[in-house]
């Protein structure tokens, strides 16, 4: 895996879940520079991973030879117009986290057509577990794809998509997915409370049911989805009641209306900043 410079530009709750992964991974720490605005969580970063940390994104953007833009959306356009002009930015690879900011909109706001990389990760990448789509602009070398794909793939699995659009989709897929796991497991550990169970012992028995299912789906992977839950479905049993009455409701429905929900934010986004 190539060790670049790397710089992230805002660090907040996603450039952390990436800096730790790559830690961890082994990326040599003194490569990487993480600025922000304020102080705390530049701190936070600076002990826990031991990485170095700036105030100034103009630090950050000449020390590096790779820049992730880690911001939000509605900040990036303020953020690209502050840096200082005199820096020589030609030659660096810049990534961009952003939802919803499309390719095209980002050179307008560096105010040049650089490498251009736009990933679209998760939050489980603090953990190693991450899943980031990732697509790149006409001037991004073969090396500079490997070395994308080498950051992202030290926090997770990495998904190249041809087609920008497609970014969209990851995020309804991926980027915003581990919320609606959390949001149907909170909904389960508050029936499981209802039902008369302690919170911790609740949260224990959803958990750890979510992460056995997981494990399952990751290690069958010539068992479709359907299968697995069929061999947990016996006729006429508790399984059967409990899913008939989610499709009953239209799981299915709420679901693809979610999805479609990211993506169409996502959509308006591209044209809000
Ligand atoms: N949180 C998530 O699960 C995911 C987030 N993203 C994208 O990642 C980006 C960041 O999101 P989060 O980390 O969740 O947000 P966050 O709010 O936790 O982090 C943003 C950071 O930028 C800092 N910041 C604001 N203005 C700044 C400036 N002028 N200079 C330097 N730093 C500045 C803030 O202080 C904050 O620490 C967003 O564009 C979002 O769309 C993408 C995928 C997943
Ligand atoms: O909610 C958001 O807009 C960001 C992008 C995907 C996850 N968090």
């Amino acid at each position: 895996m190539q060790h670049r410079k790397l710089a992230f530009i805002g660090a907040g709750n996603m450039t952390r879940s990436i800096v730790a992964g790559l830690v961890s991974s082994g990326y040599p720490k003194e490569l990487i520079i993480a600025s922000n605005r304020s102080r705390p969580k530049l701190d936070a970063l600076q002990e826990e991973l031991g990485i170095k940390v700036t105030q100034s994104n103009d630090e950050a953007i000449a020390f590096a030879d790779a820049i992730v833009l880690s911001v939000k959306p509605q900040m990036m356009e303020d953020v690209c117009a502050a840096f200082d002009q005199s820096i020589d930015l030609s030659g660096k690879l810049f990534m961009s986290i952003a939802a919803g900011l499309p390719v095209a909109r980002l050179q307008e706001m560096l105010g040049g057509k650089y490498p251009l990389v736009r990933i679209m990760p998760n939050t489980p990448s603090l953990l190693g577990q991450g899943m980031s789509g990732l697509y790149a602009n006409a001037d991004v070398s073969d090396s500079d794809r490997d070395y994308v794909t080498g950051v992202m793939g030290a926090v997770g699995k990495t998904l190249w998509v041809e087609k920008e659009d497609d970014i969209n989709g990851v995020i309804a897929a991926a980027g915003s997915s581990p919320a609606y796991f959390f949001l149907f497991l909170q909904a389960m550990q508050e029936e499981c409370m209802a039902m008369g169970f302690n919170q911790q012992d609740s949260r224990q028995l959803v958990q750890q049911a979510m992460l056995g299912a997981a494990q399952m789906v990751c290690e069958n992977p010539q068992l479709e989805l359907s299968e697995l839950r069929a061999q947990v479905t016996s006729k006429g049993g508790t399984t059967a009641a409990a899913v008939n009455s989610l499709i009953d409701s239209d799981l299915q429905g709420i679901v693809a209306k979610a999805m479609q929900a990211a993506v169409a934010r996502a959509d308006e986004m591209a044209n809000l900043f």
